[in-house]
């Protein structure tokens, strides 16, 4: 398990030593299109989970979409705190 705040800091380090096999690399490679598309994907398939399939998918789906928005945060030099100034 982890924080958001943790998965910040893994991704940040993935996005700087850009290890082989990592797919935040390879995600911040293909850049903010393929980055954004994902995002609507993954928006989706929250929406659906939550209507149809259940707590338990409903949340993993939130985390996946969480992930995918901490990359397109990387992709445009987003950090946390320019996110958590509006919320
Ligand atoms: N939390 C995540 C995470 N959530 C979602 N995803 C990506 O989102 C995809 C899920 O999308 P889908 O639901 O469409 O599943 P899928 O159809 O099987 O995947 P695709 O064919 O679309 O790639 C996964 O295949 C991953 O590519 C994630 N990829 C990585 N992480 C974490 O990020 C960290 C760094 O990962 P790497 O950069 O790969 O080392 C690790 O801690 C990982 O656990």
């Amino acid at each position: 398990m982890k924080t958001f705040d943790q998965l910040w800091a893994e991704l940040s380090a993935k996005a700087t030593e850009r290890p082989a096999g990592s797919g935040t690399v390879a995600a911040l490679d293909a850049g903010v299109h393929s980055i954004g598309k994902k995002i609507v994907e993954e928006a989706a398939e929250v929406w659906m989970a939550a209507e149809h399939e259940g707590r338990e998918r409903t949340a993993e789906e939130i985390s996946q979409l969480i992930y995918h928005l901490q990359v397109l945060m990387l992709a445009t030099g987003l950090t946390p705190e320019d996110v958590y100034t509006n919320l």
